[in-house]
């Protein structure tokens, strides 16, 4: 066999390995080249890892061993960059389920097909660890952290890097630096990566969004008063930071008696749809307060991820979100925003 079919023999499997566990490969050879028994390869690497890059060009090197005529092999990776869009959940206080909706959420989204990234950066109170099931350290490729899968979603918490159980008591320059850590992590070819900010409107907040510059802010809200209160001040300074308020969420709307399947109202139904309407936010949906939605997420196991009702309700805010968000990219507005 001459040289350069051996090559191409070898390309061809490299282009197009035909079984499992090597689909990283396939399609990604852009250029080679021999010259004085060298191979110059070009991989497009768009859209992979550290450790999948690493991976493609071992597997790429021992091929090249077995092409008789070639000395050395030089590997190029190429890649386009990948816009990335950041959709960051939060919320005018604590406790009114931001955790909760962003799991569930990022977990409905996946479902529907998109590479979606969690990133926890409630700093303070990460919960993502416990409500996706998903406590183990994460480890590190080069000077990036490599998330953890958790059904279907990628995900990152400071959560998984202290001691369970231990408060972070950091002030401002090692918050910023944590919460870099996360969202500069081996993301790879995730297309959405949902924040779970911590409540309020603090540095963190503002730190997040000069720096990472979401898309859109999506808003949880309970349907009372006050939250809805605390929820206008989060919008204002979305707002002034220019990050489009794309989605206001009413959680635990409506209680529904596990015994009897009555609903009461304990904090109202409602209120964040009607402050939506004023305010012109797109209203994304509500989720009543269940009992089934606190013990799923204390075990673990999101009711997104699941096949009842909840998981329905999930994919509907899920799809409404990729419609708003379809919407901010192409500049679209609401007629409430004239
Ligand atoms: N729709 C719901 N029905 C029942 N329980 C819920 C619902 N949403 C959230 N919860 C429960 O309420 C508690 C607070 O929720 P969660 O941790 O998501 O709130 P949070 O706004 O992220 O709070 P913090 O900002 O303090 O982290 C949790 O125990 C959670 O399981």
């Amino acid at each position: 066999m001459s040289e350069i079919e051996s090559l191409d023999h070898v390309l061809a499997r490299i282009a197009d390995p035909g079984g499992k566990g090597n689909l990283v490969t396939a399609g990604r050879v852009a250029m080679t080249r021999v010259r004085d028994g060298t191979a110059t390869i070009v991989i497009d690497a768009t859209g992979l890892s550290a450790e999948q890059r690493a991976m493609l060009e071992r597997q790429v090197r021992a091929q090249m061993v077995a092409v008789p005529g070639i000395a050395d092999t030089r590997i190029a990776m190429t890649a386009e960059r990948l816009e990335r869009t950041i959709v960051a959940v939060g919320s005018g206080k604590g406790g009114v389920g931001k955790s909760t909706v962003s799991a569930n959420l990022a977990v409905a989204l996946a479902r529907l097909g998109k590479r979606v990234g969690l990133v926890d950066a409630d700093i303070y109170g990460p919960s993502q660890p416990r409500i996706m099931g998903q406590p183990n350290r994460p480890e590190l490729a080069g000077e990036q952290i490599v998330p953890l899968p958790a059904h279907g979603v990628r995900m990152l918490s400071i959560g998984q890097l202290i001691e369970p159980g231990t408060a972070v008591a950091w002030r401002g320059p090692m918050t910023a630096s944590a919460l870099s850590n996360l969202m500069e992590g081996d993301w790879g070819d995730c297309e959405i990566l949902i924040v779970d900010m911590p409540p309020g409107t603090g540095d963190v907040q503002m730190t997040l969004t000069q720096k990472w510059k979401p898309a859109g802010a999506v808003i949880v809200s309970t349907p009372q008063d006050v939250a809805l209160i605390d929820a206008t001040r989060a919008i204002d300074m979305f707002r002034k930071m220019d990050v489009p308020v794309i989605g206001f969420i009413e959680n635990m709307a409506g209680y529904v008696c596990p015994h009897c399947g009555e609903t009461s109202d304990p904090f109202g139904s409602g209120g964040a749809e009607a402050a939506a309407g004023v305010m012109g936010i797109p209203f994304l949906g509500r989720i009543p307060l269940r009992l089934s939605i606190r013990t799923a997420s204390d075990a673990g196991t999101p009711p997104a991820a699941g096949q009842g009702e909840e998981a329905a309700l999930f994919k509907r805010l899920a799809e409404r979100l990729v419609e708003e968000l379809a919407r901010a990219e192409t500049g679209g507005h609401h007629a409430a925003d004239d």
